[in-house]
C-alpha cells in the first residue's frame, strides 16, 4: 500500500474518520496487541525514541494503554476509558514535545508495522487515513529552527 503522509502545520484540526471496525474482526484483540506492539519496539529505536518510556516494564504499559485505545476505537470493548478514563488525546500528548517531524516518524514507524499485518489493502487503508489525520492533532510543538 502507498502510505502518504498529509502536509500539515502545527494548529490544524482536521475532521477524523473512526477506523472501520472490520479491521478489529480481521486482527482479533491479539493482533491489534502485536501491531502496537510492533510499533512501540520501532518507535524505541528511532530518531523519536527520546519521547518513549526507556525501562522494559513503563514500555509493556505504554503499550498496553495505546493497544486498549485502539482495540476500543476499532468498536472493541471499552479497556481504556475502564483503565485510563476519557480518552482526551490532545490534553495526554501535552506533556511531550510533538513536533510536526516528529509526527512524521511516529507515521512512519507505524505504516511499517501496519504493512506487516494480515489485513486487506481497504483495511489498511482505512487504518492509516485515521493515525495520518487524528496524529495531526497531538502537534503541539514548531519545528525548532536550526
Ligand atoms: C503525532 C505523533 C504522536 C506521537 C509522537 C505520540 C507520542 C506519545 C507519547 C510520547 C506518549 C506517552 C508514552 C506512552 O504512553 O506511549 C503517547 C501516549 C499515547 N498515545 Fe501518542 N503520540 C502520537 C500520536 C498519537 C495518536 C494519533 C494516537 C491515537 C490515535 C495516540 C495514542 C496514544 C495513546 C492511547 C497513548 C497512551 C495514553 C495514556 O494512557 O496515558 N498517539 N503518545
Amino acid at each position: 500500500m502507498q502510505y502518504t503522509i498529509s502536509e500539515t502545520s502545527m494548529g490544524n484540526r482536521p475532521n477524523v474518520s473512526l477506523p472501520n471496525p472490520i479491521i478489529l474482526a480481521t486482527l482479533k484483540e491479539e493482533g491489534m496487541r502485536n501491531l502496537i506492539s510492533r510499533h512501540y519496539d520501532l518507535l524505541v529505536e528511532s530518531k523519536i525514541k527520546d519521547l518513549f518510556p526507556e525501562n522494559e516494564q513503563s514500555l509493556a504499559m505504554a503499550k498496553k494503554h495505546s493497544a486498549d485505545f485502539f482495540i476500543q476505537i476499532c468498536g472493541g470493548p471499552k479497556y481504556f476509558n475502564e483503565s485510563r478514563g476519557a480518552p482526551r488525546m490532545v490534553a495526554r500528548h501535552m506533556p511531550f514535545k510533538i513536533t510536526p517531524s516528529a509526527r512524521v516518524v511516529w507515521l512512519e514507524m507505524f505504516a511499517k508495522a501496519i504493512e506487516e499485518t494480515n489485513l486487506s489493502e481497504e483495511e489498511k487503508k482505512s487504518f492509516w487515513d485515521y493515525v495520518d489525520i487524528f496524529s495531526i492533532w497531538m502537534i503541539n510543538t514548531p519545528e525548532p529552527i536550526n
